[in-house]
């Protein structure tokens, strides 16, 4: 297996050497399904230029560790799931915590402990428009657990719109084109129940506005379910151990350039990375990039001896800002001059001028011990504030009456939906791949899960040029009379 250039797309001849930039749970991911479906021989190489987790990450406050960047997983994500179960990690159900949501002056929206109650307030508040928004909800989710059929079935998409579009049709295609507000609307959900309870999800969710697309919109929505889970220790556990799983070889290094060179056989890719020892390259037969290439997130990869085939340059990323405080929080800001009647965990906020944070909650560390409970707003607790803008101090001591720690993360999390035109491909080159163009359809752990299964599946099959399981068509039927 030495030479790899010996082995360059020879038929019935595995690859010789893999590369995927980003270990995040993108290219983790991939690493962990690339060697399942190639076999133990390749050697499949990550490179991380910072943290392994990359948008999983936790922040140490008080002796304890909490999740900074993505923090909660659906019931139904069925990928993250599978990784728990076989890296033998633990599930963390979050401990309940009503939510309220304040427009600035006072709570508009106040969750009781009474289910039906709170039902029946919505009921009141808004007519059938929850109930619209959940059905809504509930059939994009079932279109979307499709994938996971499809990909045990061995089906691959060489392009978003293709995934989409076996999935839900047009209708899904659609959905990441026309704005959120426009599909609800059309559904029959009421103006103001997207002012005051849709547009608080996104802004804590996305830090966005109701003009995001419909189907980044309806994962959001998802997210806002009750059935959201986490992994004990850390979401980012998951990444570090796929990679153990993988047997892939860590490198710490930076990947700065990627250029084609062509043998007689088939297109290899030069990949030349920095170190903290210096720089060094290599030649790959098969290269997956596993990390957003959007010019203002800054991965610092160019591309010599080709364009790529998608502008790096008008699609922006988000910025989102999570503090974690330890303090006590200033429940009077919300209304309650008594802290000790303050019943909430999390605080929405509907789009008001003037309001400098779109959430604040109480947070739970990733170790939960037997018998933890939620702190009282009376007693010094760990919040986590999502913010467009770094908070300044006035703002601190706005939302809290004193504290002790602030630690401050500001993130790219992602894609500033809106401002790309089209889906960018996944195929960038002949066996050069790209994972986070799923992320303007809708940006989650779980997103960039069955992109990387879906790219192993893809590099497996153009390797072996199997083209009867790419971008077939009508697969449930397909799937029904399979053996
Ligand atoms: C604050 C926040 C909250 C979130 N909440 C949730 C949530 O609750 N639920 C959910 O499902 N999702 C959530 N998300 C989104 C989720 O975290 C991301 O969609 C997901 O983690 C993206 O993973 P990825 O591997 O595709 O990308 P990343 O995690 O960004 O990984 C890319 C990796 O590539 C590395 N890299 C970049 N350039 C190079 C280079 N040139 N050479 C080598 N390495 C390079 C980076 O260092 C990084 O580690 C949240 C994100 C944030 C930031
Ligand atoms: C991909 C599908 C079908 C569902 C995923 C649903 C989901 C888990 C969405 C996550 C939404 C998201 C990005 C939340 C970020 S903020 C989360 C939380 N409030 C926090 O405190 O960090």
């Amino acid at each position: 297996v030495g030479d790899p250039e010996r082995h360059a797309q020879v038929d019935g001849v595995p690859p010789a050497k893999i590369a995927v930039v980003g270990a995040g749970i993108g290219g983790s991911a991939t690493a962990h399904f690339l060697r399942q479906h190639f076999g133990p021989e390749v050697q499949v190489d990550v490179f991380e230029k910072g943290v392994v987790g990359g948008r999983l990450a936790t922040v140490t406050v008080n002796h304890n560790d909490y999740e900074s960047g993505g923090s909660i997983i659906h019931s139904l994500n069925l990928h993250m799931q599978e990784f728990v179960k076989q890296l033998g990690l633990k599930y963390r159900r979050s401990v309940a915590g009503k939510t309220a949501v304040f427009n600035g002056r006072e709570m508009i929206l106040e969750e009781t402990d009474w289910y039906l109650l709170d039902l029946f307030r919505l009921w009141w508040r808004y007519g059938i428009s929850f109930i619209r928004m959940q059905m809504w909800v509930e059939e994009i989710m079932e279109k979307f657990m499709r994938i996971y059929k499809y990909q045990a079935h061995g089906y691959a998409f060489s392009s978003v719109e293709e995934l989409l579009d076996s999935l839900g049709g047009s209708g899904f295609i659609n959905m990441t084109r026309r704005p959120l507000s426009d599909s609800l609307l059309e559904l029959g959900v009421s103006q103001r129940f997207i002012d005051e309870v849709i547009a608080p999800v996104m802004r804590v969710n996305y830090g966005q506005n109701v003009s995001i697309p419909a189907f980044i919109g309806a994962v959001s929505l998802a997210g806002a379910q009750n059935n959201q889970w986490a992994v004990e220790g850390g979401n980012k556990l998951v990444c570090s151990g796929l990679l153990k799983m993988a047997n892939a070889n860590l490198l710490q290094a930076q990947v700065d350039t990627i250029s084609p060179v062509q043998s007689e056989e088939a297109v290899q890719y030069q990949l030349s990375f920095t170190t903290a020892a210096g720089t060094g390259s290599e030649l790959y037969d098969i290269v997956v990039l596993a990390t957003p290439l959007e010019a203002s997130v800054g991965s610092g990869v160019q591309f010599q001896g080709f364009t790529l085939p998608f502008d790096r340059v008008p699609g922006n990323y988000h910025s989102t800002v999570a503090t974690v405080v330890h303090g006590y929080l200033n429940t009077s800001f919300f209304g309650f001059p008594d802290p000790r009647l303050f019943p909430f965990a999390s605080v929405l906020t509907t789009e008001t001028p003037d309001l400098f944070f779109n959430s604040v909650a109480s947070v739970c560390p990733v170790n939960i011990s037997a018998g933890f409970r939620r702190k009282q707003p009376q007693e010094a607790g760990i919040y986590k504030v999502f913010s467009p803008q770094p908070l300044d101090k006035s703002q601190l001591k706005t939302l809290f009456r004193s504290y002790y720690s602030v630690q401050v993360t500001e993130w790219q999390p992602y894609s500033h939906y809106g401002s790309s035109q089209g889906l960018p491909p996944v195929e960038l080159q002949p066996n050069l791949y790209y994972l986070n163009g799923i992320e303007w359809a809708g940006s989650a752990m779980e997103m960039s899960s069955v992109a990387a299964k879906n790219i192993a599946l893809l590099a497996y099959h153009r390797w072996n040029r199997q083209l009867d399981t790419v971008d077939q068509r009508d697969l449930m039927h397909r799937i029904k009379t399979e053996l």
